[in-house]
Formats: C-alpha cells, structure tokens, sequence
C-alpha cells in the first residue's frame, strides 16, 4: 500500500534516470494507460474499499482487480462504483460492490482524469460521472490518479479541451450562460454537451447518470485562482457539480515515453525531507505528531510567514464537521479535510503563488526547524509552495529530475517487477486482460473458460481475447465429446468383432423374417436421414457462403467509400495550395497546416486501404476453406450412405466391413464439425449481439473500439476545421483581388493596371466567422454556386497584352483563375461535410446497423441449417453403420427357413448342420445371441 513513505516518492539527489532509453516509447497510448492502472492496482490490499473509477484508463484497474480476486492474491474487496458503466463491468467481472451509504469511508480511489495540471488538481467528467467520482473520490483515503502522458497540462483547461459541469437540465441554457459570462475573460464557450446521432448530427442532451446534464467549458486561457473559480460555479443554483478535482489526488501515476512516475503528495517528505541539511532541521518525534498537531490543534504555531495561505485553510476548517471517526492514515486526504463528506471536503486548498517577490522572498527566508506545533495553514502553504516548485518544469525537464518529489521508476531502485520494461512488467498481457469498457454481449459470453480451469469468462465479446476464444471453443464441446465417445465406443465394439468374431445374425430369432424386413425399413429411415442431413448442408452452406460473401463485400465497400472520400479530400487539399488569382495565394501558414493535415489523411487513407483488403482476403480463404469442407463432408457422406445400403442389401459383407469402418471415421469427422459450427455458429451470434449493443452505446469505449477500420476524431475534426480554413483563405485570396485589383481604378503605367472599368464586382462571401462557424452571408455577397455566373457579366475583352478592350473588371485569363478557386471551395465545401460521419465512427456505426438488422439474421439462420444438416448426418450415418453389419450378415432366405435342427450344435435343440453354410458361418450361426 502506497503511503508518503512510499519510495517512489523518495526525494533523492543523484540524477535520475537522465539517460534512460524510452522503453515504453513504442507503446500505444491505450497500453500506457493499462501499465498505469496495474501500477495502481499494487495499492489495492484484501479487505479494503475500492472506489472503481470511470473511463477507459480506470477499465483497466477495474479488470485487473477482478483477475488478481480471481487469482486468489486479493480477497474481501468491496468496490464502490463511480458510474453505472463502471458498476455494469464490475459486475460482470464479479467484483463485489457496495455504496457509499454502506461503506461511507473508501480506503482508496483509482481513476483516471483528463487534464491533470502541476499541482495535482484535475478535470474529470469529460465521461460523464463527475460527480458520483467526486463523491466516492471525496470520501476516500487515498486517490490515486492513473493517466497517461497526454493528460499532463500547464493550467486547467490548458488542453483546449472540455472542463465539466454538471447542471440541473431546468433552464439549463440559463445556466450554460451564466458559466460563460463568468469565465468570459478566460476566453470561454460554453456548450451543452449532445449526444451524437446515429447520422453522426447531434441530437438530444446527453444525460448524466445522475439525469443531469452537462455544460462543457472551453477555455482558452488559464482561469486563474481554481478555488475562486469552484466557488464561482458552484453558487449557480442550476450548478450540481462541476469536474475540478482540486486538491484530491494523493497519488498520481503517469505513464510516457519515458517510463512510470508515479508521484505521490508528498506531505511527509516535505516535512521531514525539505530540507535535511538545515542544522537545525529536526524531524519530529512521530508522523503522526506533525500532521495531528497542526490539524488537530489548531496552534498558532511559530508565525512563520509561510502562513501566507491559512485563510482557506481557516475557511474550512470552519465548514469541517466533527464527525471524524473514521480510521485514518496521517496521510490520508480524509484527515487532511477531517470533514464529514461535503463539498469543503473535495475542494482543494490550492492556492497560487502570487508574484515574482513573494516567491523570491521564500527562497531567500532562513529555513525553518520542522516541529510538532506546525499550524495546518504552514504545512498546507509549505506543502503547495514546494509541490509548484517541484513541478514547475514539468513540461521542459520531464526527464531531469534533481531532488524533487517526481521520481521516474525506471532505472531507480524503487523500480521493482517494472525494470526491464514493458516487457518485465507484471501482468498486462494482452491475453488476459479484460479490455472492455463497455463489456459487449456480456451476458452471453459468459462460459466456460479452457484456458482458465474452466472458470467463466466474463470480458465480453473480444476478438483479440484468447480467452473469448477459449470460451466460445467451449460451445463446440457436444461435438467434440460426441466424436470422442463414438470413436471410442464403436472402435472397440469393431475390435470386438474383428477379435471374437462375434457377428450379430438374424436367424437364430424366432421372427427371422420380421427382423429382416424391420432392420431393412430402418436401414432405409436412417439413409433418407442422412441424405436429408447432406441436402440440408449443401443447401445451408451454400447460403450461409453466399450471405457471408454478401456482408464481406458490404464491409469491403463501406471501407472502400471511406478510403475515396479521404483520398478526394486530399487531393482537393493539395489542389487548394496551387490556387491564386494574379499572384495571390493563400497564406503559407495555411499550406503548412495543409501539408500536415495530408500526411494524416493519408496514413488513414493508407491504412484503410490496405487493411481492409488484406483482412477481407483473409476472411474469404476461411470462408472458401469451410466451404470446400463442408460439400466434401455432403458429398462423401451421401455417397457413403446409399453405397452403404445397397452393400448390404447385397449381403457384400466384407466391403460392407471397409465401409463401416471409413464410416466410422467419417461420423467422428462429423460430430468434429458439428462442434465447429457450434463455435461459429456461436462467436457469429455474439459478433452480432456486439455490434448492436456498440450501435445502441455510441460514446462508450468497447473492445470493438480498437479494432475499428475508422478514422480517428481527432483527424476528422482537424480536417474539418482545416478545409473551413482553406475554403476561407482561397475566398480571401479571391477578395482581395476583388478590392484591391479588379475594383480599383489604376492610371495607365500604375502597378496592376489592366484598363479595368465600369460597375465593381461583388465579392465572395466568406462562408465561415472567426470561429469557423457558418456565417450569414450579407446581401451584395455572392455565394460559391453562382459566384462564376455573376463575374462572367464582369469579364472584358483584351488585348493580346492583357489589357481591356471593353468595359469589365476582369480579363478572361483571371476570370478563369476566379473560377478555379471557387471550385475548389466548392469541392471542399461538399467534399469534406462526409467526414462528419466519420466522426465518433458513426459511417462504422451504421455499417453495423444494417450488418445487425439485414446481414446477421440470415446468417444466422443459415449457420443453423448447416449445423442441423451436420448432425443429421452424423445421427443417420451413425445408425446406418450399425444396421449395415445388421443386414449384411442376415442369413439368405434358405437359411432362414431351413429346419432348425442343424442348428443345435450340442445336440440340446436340433442335430443337423445347414449345409450351405461355410463351418465358419456355421460355428459363428450358433454363437449368435
Ligand atoms: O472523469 C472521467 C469520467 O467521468 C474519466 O476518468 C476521465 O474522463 C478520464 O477518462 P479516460 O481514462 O478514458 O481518459
């Protein structure tokens, strides 16, 4: 368990790990956020109260702790979850759960964030759960926070992105304005979070698990004092919650290029390590002493200036409650707060350091002895000054840390089973990772697990899951011991025969005849059996290849139709950046970001490209495989059958005898496929089931998520937001020829003279404001689609020089180039809006809605047929072998109605011997039972 003692945290003055290779360099930002969630889950102890955090980082603690109750290395974890996503994984990996009415203290927190800045404060919600998080991550001990590198920020919405607010849906566009206004000189929109339609449009409010909705907060500047700010939005009455976590996290786990660091709050070190070499440094006679005595006391302490913070510390200290009975670490944020759950106690005690001179005056003060009478106020405003300084650099100096409280693991001796690597580290195979956030078909996956003692499996539908495999392998089991047993009964029943010479006969029955002409009729059912099994294979395979290439070809077109709408808007991209009018091209900033911005589009493009083909290819070898098997199985069993009966109808006993034997292959071979099908037949359902749960929850991330053939967001909105630039920037380029060349009136010899005359000529209208959102275009503006038509009134004639004969604006040369680029802002103007179904996956999204609804359905069906076909093959095939033995050894009609005597060896029954019998069939005749 993590503690300020921790010795990640241990502040060390030897270089740290400076020159460490990037180990984790190659890594994908999803497996960095797993090592992060493993590395926290070393926190988690038996009998402890987790608070299971939200999100896609959070995931992945959640199923690690699964796996190690599983494994027997953590028992009695009670889980309280921050989300009903989270509760519904939790349950299906059986974690057991409570809440906090039953469970009011949590021993610790894992969860991810979105934005974490120096000071360890947060953004969350950007998931949504803001405020179950806050109220579970409130109540813990520790919090732990797991991101990856991406979430690192300089100042709070520092990341462009989202910074959430719950609000009460009443009136909450009166609200969302009201959050605007209040952080308007930071630069701030504020947007009622929507939920994206399956057209990839927005389309209601997205709602909270709480049945709140969300304002989410675009800053484009840092909002300054985070505490004023808290204060600010949560005195709006529509206000619930909103997603700073300040002064929550007590740990925080970061997993980058450059390895783990994981960096705790480091409360202990700051008193006992600040400053180790001050003579007159003392520590303190108990951990505990320091931080009791300053809290708990409340002394006035030494006076020191430090106490420069201590009026939000006396605030809350005011606002605490006295019910502190819970059992706490000295560490532990709950004692920090020693409140009884309310708002002062998840609201942090930043507070910023104000001015070069105060900062300056800090350094330069005597440092103070450590003791037990230390005021809270000092040890919080001690603890933020050092924490600021600490990070400060954060960004610029990641890797060169000199005796400060972040620590890289790698290379440290702190840096246990992690050294090495990725590759050393424990656990997170991909192999047996539950992967899932949202676990899709969770209910019907969930079997039996070969590769696990048979234990369920409960990750959901994972394709890149062995153990999902494993699982649905187990669904072919009837099949498998089918053939088992039959190859094991019927193979010793064939050496019994062959050894003993045991041979069923007909004619020692009293009723010869009747069992003859029964044993025939049946001989015949179980042939129409079978052949009724191989007709329903044929037929069933047939279909079932033909809808599969069906809904291959429908995938493969869909990818297709991406890989062209990409490859257009590239090409219309590069085309912008030859565009000018008498020389005036778009800004060259403008032909950088397209030059990016092509490079992205055609890695997707590329990707897809190849991709998709080669899976496809793939696919159909497996498909035309199983095809190839099955109309050999339909054929060969047929033939088998009727050949068989005609055999024995014949009484060919010994070819009868090969064919029972090739049959009994055959049957075995048979129930095998049964079993395969039975899998197929399976992992098609539950693809199916998959794909339409992943329809009916857009915004969740599920094992399909990674595996996607679709291009990105973060692309698909760069692009967007580009060729909105580009179509403004070539309407610019257009303008300005307009105003500054074609309408202006130069005398002969003046720079851009070109005799231009008579009435001006109407600009373009810009289509897009300053925030690339669509403006209203103002009356003497010509829009794109009739912009050509109206210049072509404007144009003069010239001379072969180039200059006007005729009373116009433009020569024919430069209409020709005004032309050009109001194509292409054309182009892009209707080129790039398909993107936007691209956007979240939605063209995905409805790819799979119409493979759910028209392509699943009579696939299928279709598996069910071949499977029914297969095991009335196996069945009457199965039969028939044991007739054809029956019937071929029936004895010829003579025999049948020859006096019985000579039947009676031992002279018991009768005393004569059938003579057209061989002494051998004569001696097996009266071992007949
Ligand atoms: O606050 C959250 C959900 O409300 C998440 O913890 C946060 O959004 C981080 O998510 P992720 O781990 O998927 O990046």
């Amino acid at each position: 368990m993590g503690s300020a003692f921790d010795p990640f945290v241990t502040v060390t003055d030897e270089p740290a790990v400076v020159n460490s290779p990037p180990l984790l360099s190659n890594l994908t930002q999803e497996e960095l956020k797993k090592i992060a969630a493993y590395k926290a889950v070393e926190f988690v102890e038996s009998g402890m109260v987790i608070g299971l955090g939200t999100g896609s980082t959070a995931k992945h603690a959640v199923a690690r702790i699964s796996e190690l109750l599983q494994e027997g290395k953590l028992k009695d974890i009670i889980g309280i979850p921050t989300s009903t996503t989270t509760h519904e994984q939790a349950v299906s990996l059986g974690i057991p759960l409570s809440d906090l009415d039953s469970h009011p203290v949590v021993d610790l927190s894992i969860d991810g964030a979105d934005e974490v800045d120096p000071a360890l404060n947060l953004v969350k919600g950007r998931g949504g759960s803001l405020l179950r998080e806050k109220m579970i991550e409130g109540a813990s001990k520790k919090f732990v926070v797991i991101v990856d590198e991406s979430k690192l920020v300089k100042y709070i919405g520092g990341s462009g992105l989202a910074v959430p607010v719950e609000v009460v849906p009443f009136c909450c566009d009166f609200t969302r304005g009201k959050l605007e206004e209040l952080f308007r000189e930071a630069g701030c929109v504020a947007k009622l979070r929507m939920k994206i339609g399956s057209n990839g449009g927005e389309t209601t409010p997205a709602v909270t698990d709480n049945g709140n909705y969300v304002v989410d907060l675009y800053l484009e500047r840092d909002i300054g004092d985070l505490e004023v700010a808290s204060e600010a939005i949560l005195r709006f009455p529509g206000v619930v919650e909103h997603g700073m976590f300040l002064g929550m996290a007590t740990t925080l786990i970061v997993a980058g290029k450059f390895g783990v660091t994981v960096k705790d709050r480091p409360w202990k070190e700051l008193l006992y390590q600040s400053d180790p070499d001050d003579p007159d440094f003392e520590p303190p006679e108990s951990e505990s002493d320091v931080v009791d005595s300053g809290i708990e006391s409340g002394d006035e302490g030494d006076g020191d200036d430090d106490s420069a913070g201590g009026d939000d510390s006396d605030n809350e200290s005011e606002k605490d409650g006295g019910d502190n009975d819970r059992e706490c670490d000295n560490n532990d944020r709950v004692c920090e707060n020693d409140g009884d759950g309310g708002r002062d106690q998840i609201r942090g005690k930043r507070k910023r350091q104000e001015g070069e001179g105060e900062e300056g005056q800090r350094e330069k003060k005597p440092k103070r002895k450590e003791s037990k009478d230390l005021r809270e106020e000092d040890i919080m405003e001690r603890l933020e000054f050092e924490i600021e300084e600490a990070v400060a650099n954060w960004f610029d100096e990641f890797q060169i840390r000199r005796g400060d409280p972040l620590k890289l693991i790698l290379g440290s001796p702190n840096f246990g089973s992690w050294k090495g690597g990725i590759s050393l580290a424990p656990g997170p195979s991909a192999d047996d990772v539950v992967s899932d956030y949202l676990l899709l078909a969770a209910h019907r996956t969930k079997r039996p697990d070969i590769l696990r003692a048979f234990k369920p499996y409960h990750g959901g539908w994972n394709i890149t899951n062995n153990h999902y495999w494993a699982s649905v392998g187990f669904t072919g089991a009837p099949g498998f011991i089918l053939a088992v047993i039959w190859l094991l009964s019927f193979g010793s029943l064939l050496v019994v025969y062959h050894c003993f010479k045991w041979r069923v006969c007909v004619k020692a029955k009293g009723s010869s005849f009747d069992t003859r002409r029964f044993c025939f009729i049946l001989l015949i059912v179980f042939t129409c059996v079978a052949a009724v099994g191989c007709i329903l294979l044929s037929v069933g395979q047939d279909k079932f290849h033909t809808e599969a290439m069906r809904t291959l070809k429908y995938v493969v077109n869909q990818s297709d139709y991406t890989v062209e709408i990409l490859q257009n808007v590239t090409q219309y991209l590069s085309l912008a950046k030859t565009i000018n009018v008498t020389e005036i091209y778009i800004p060259p900033n403008v032909m950088d970001e397209i030059d990016k911005l092509n490079v992205n589009l055609n890695t997707a493009a590329v990707t897809l490209g190849e991709k998709t083909p080669d899976t496809a290819a793939k696919i159909k070898r497996v498909f035309y495989a199983v095809r190839s098997a099955l109309i050999t199985v339909a054929t060969v069993m047929l033939i088998l059958s009727f050949v068989g009966l005609l055999l024995s109808v014949l009484r060919h006993q010994h070819v009868v005898h090969i064919f029972v034997v090739s049959g009994w292959i055959l049957v075995a071979v048979t129930f095998v496929l049964c079993g395969v099908f039975l899998i197929l037949n399976n992992a098609i359902s539950d693809t199916c089931v998959a794909m339409k749960e992943w329809v009916d929850h857009p915004h969740a991330e599920t094992a399909l998520s990674s595996i996607l053939p679709c291009v990105d967001q973060q692309t698909t909105n760069q692009t967007l937001a580009q060729s909105k630039v580009v179509i403004n920037s070539i309407v610019t380029v257009v303008n300005t020829f307009v105003y500054a060349v074609a309408n202006t009136n130069p005398s002969p010899g003046q720079d851009r003279y070109y005799n231009q005359s008579g009435p001006p000529m109407p600009p373009l209208c810009i289509p897009f404001d300053a925030n690339m959102e669509d403006r209203q275009c103002s009356p003497w503006e010509l829009s794109i689609e009739n912009a050509s038509t109206v210049w072509e009134n404007y144009k003069c004639e010239v001379t072969p020089s180039g200059v006007c004969t005729t009373v116009g604006r433009v020569t024919p040369d430069t209409f020709g180039q005004l032309v050009a680029a109001v194509n292409e802002s054309y182009a892009l103007e209707h080129y790039t809006p398909p993107l936007l179904s691209f956007r979240d996956c939605n063209f995905v999204r409805e790819t799979f809605m119409s493979i759910t609804s028209d392509y699943c359905p009579p696939l299928e069906r279709n598996l069910r047929i071949v499977t029914a076909g297969l095991g009335l093959i196996s069945v009457g095939v199965l039969l028939c072998l044991v007739l054809w033995i029956f019937y071929a050894n029936r004895p010829q009609r003579e025999e049948v109605f020859a006096d019985p005597r000579p039947q009676i060896k031992d002279g018991s029954v009768g005393n004569g011997l059938d003579n057209h019998h061989s002494d051998d069939e004569t001696k097996l005749s009266v071992e007949c039972v």
